[in-house]
């Protein structure tokens, strides 16, 4: 058997046998892969070069079959200061990635956004139809937020979208009321009566977590009213995979919202007719694109809003071409591989963020251009960083304190009474050490509970019911709630064990500080780990100021009397 060793991808080596097996990092997937896939996987991984394997997440596009088509040039940045949204994007506009579909001449969309509708005071002003502002109003919801106003005209207007905006902005709802708009009971006038509406899905959401599925079903369930709330389907893992096969053959979704396991592999089974679909949001995008989620994400990328009868590329040759199907990503942070991917898989994709709308093909190929509040944020720091760059909420107090291995849950009892913090949520990177910090925990009278992945369906939902009603003050989790989970009463997010990277910290930190309300962030490290906290605090340009515990007070102490 002969042994191919692959391109070493940070902790992941890629070895390719030709009985195709594949082992990675510290999984081994004893998975039988097509040799064309393994091949395919070992050229991407031995082709890449050296930068982008240091920089770039390993991700779905890090990963694709690198196109004939001469290397990416350097796309020149838009000189933003004097670049207004409302004007139609200037020729200049350096030329799109190579990778970009070649499109016949004049198929570029024009993007003519009215820069007013960013101040936009209500639904109505952003043409959402009477009936979906009603439900709205219903639901207490009267004005949008920054990115709302930005997002909704935009998707309305056909565009494929990057949507970019910090954890807890109202990004669900940013793409959820524009298809809503087009889609479904609430729909505005015209598109109820247009011909060419056919009977069957028309929007697929993927999120990473069953969590975040869940809680997004339930938003629109809210909207749509209990009479229509059958029309939204959710495909989550660890559901009983029948029973969501009888409902959507029963119900006849239009919505279907699932984590990217199950939906593929109903659709494989052809049980999930998508070839209609007119929107494919992909929420939490740069988690999607990790390698983990890579086969199910091809399926789902191949097959929703793709015509019957047009034949599925090859599995490793250029990820599919949008057809009729306009798709929306989402996140707080999206590094460089979201933006290959986008242009990728869309047709001149724009990127949206609070007050702004730009052509994504003006992103430079170095990473993000750089926001307003970051003019400076320089090409050099790596794309996992630049991607994390205005992902935090603006209201939020980041601290760390020193504390010893053995003491570490002392002190996070300890730093919860200083900051009369009522609704927790700790994180920690392993799943094991979750119930031994709850049990301590209880010891001292303090009502927590952990949530991670090894639960059962049940006791996840339980648990996370309990937690957002205000049952249990402490929820202490791994890495499964941090993306995207809303507990809008979440007044503090302690790291008991560091963050990854500076992604990661912008995501667990956003689960407290929820559209703009206030909230707290501590970092409970040990002496030697201090440093990392430095790299972090500089990488996502917010202070982290160190701290202390003392006579049941938080501290903030001056540098260096740290050091
Ligand atoms: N226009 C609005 N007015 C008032 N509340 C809103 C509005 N839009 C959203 N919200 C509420 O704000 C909270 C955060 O919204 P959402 O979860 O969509 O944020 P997000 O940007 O997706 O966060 P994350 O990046 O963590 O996923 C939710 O409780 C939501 O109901």
């Amino acid at each position: 058997m002969e042994l191919i060793i692959g391109q070493t991808h940070r902790n992941v080596l890629a070895l390719a046998s030709s009985r195709s097996y594949l082992f990675l990092g510290d999984h081994f997937f004893l998975r039988k892969l097509s040799v064309a896939r393994v091949a395919g996987f070992h050229r991407t991984a031995w082709f890449r070069n050296r930068h982008d394997l240091q920089n770039d997440p390993l991700t779905l596009s890090s990963l694709e079959v690198k196109h004939k088509a001469e290397p990416e040039k350097k796309d020149k940045v838009l000189n933003l200061r004097n670049w207004k949204p409302s004007a139609k994007v200037s020729s200049s506009k350096p030329k799109p990635a190579s990778n970009a579909r070649s499109k016949p001449a004049g198929a570029q969309k024009p993007l003519k956004i009215d820069e007013s509708l960013f101040s936009a005071k209500t639904f109505g002003e952003l043409g959402l139809p009477p009936l979906l502002v009603d439900r709205l109003e219903k639901e207490g919801l009267t004005a949008p937020t920054e990115v709302q106003s930005a997002a909704i005209p935009t998707i309305s207007q056909d565009h494929d979208v990057v949507i970019q905006s910090y954890t807890g902005s109202g990004k669900t709802l940013a793409y959820l009321l524009p298809i809503l708009s087009k889609v479904g009971p609430l729909k505005t006038p015209a598109e109820q009566s247009s011909p060419d509406q056919k009977p069957g899905i028309e929007a697929v959401v993927v999120a990473p977590s069953r969590e975040l599925g869940m809680q997004i079903v339930r938003e629109v369930e809210r909207l749509l009213g209990p009479a229509d709330k059958k029309l939204v389907q959710q495909l989550v893992g660890g559901a009983n995979r029948s029973r969501q096969e009888e409902a959507l053959k029963k119900n006849k979704p239009v919505i279907v919202v699932g984590t990217p396991g199950r939906i593929a592999e109903i659709s494989a089974a052809g049980k999930l007719h998508t070839h209609g679909c007119r929107f494919l949001v992909l929420d939490e995008v740069d988690q999607l694109l990790s390698f983990n989620y890579r086969e199910d994400m091809h399926r789902i990328i191949e097959h929703v809003g793709r015509r019957s009868g047009t034949k599925p590329s090859n599995i490793l040759g250029p990820l599919a071409k949008r057809t009729e199907r306009q798709t929306i990503m989402v996140s707080a942070t999206i590094p460089f591989s979201v933006v290959r991917a986008a242009r990728s898989w869309g047709r001149d994709p724009v990127l949206v963020r609070a007050k702004s709308v730009l052509p994504l093909d003006s992103v430079s190929t170095d990473g993000l251009v750089p926001f307003k509040s970051n003019p400076d944020a320089t090409s050099s720091s790596s794309s996992a960083t630049r991607g994390a760059i205005d992902s935090l909420p603006p209201n939020l107090e980041h601290y760390y304190c020193v504390s010893k291995a053995q003491h570490k849950v002392d002190t996070l009892r300890r730093c919860v009474h200083a900051l009369s913090a009522n609704t927790v949520i700790v994180f920690m990177n392993n799943t094991k050490p979750l119930k031994d910090v709850v049990f301590k925990l209880e010891a001292r009278g303090m009502k927590a509970a952990e949530l991670h992945g090894d639960l059962g369906k049940l006791t996840r939902s339980t648990v996370l019911k309990k937690f957002k009603d205000g049952e249990m003050r402490v929820l202490v989790t791994n890495e499964l709630s941090a993306r995207g989970l809303d507990v809008p009463e979440c007044d503090l997010v302690v790291n008991l064990d560091l963050p990854t990277d500076s992604i990661h910290y912008a995501h667990r930190a956003g689960r407290t500080g929820r559209l703009g309300r206030k909230g707290s962030v501590v970092t409970i490290c040990e002496e030697p780990e201090v440093f990392v906290v430095k790299k972090l605090r500089k990488q996502l340009s917010v202070a982290i100021k160190p701290c202390e515990l003392a006579e049941g007070n938080l501290v903030v102490q001056r540098e260096e009397e740290v050091e």
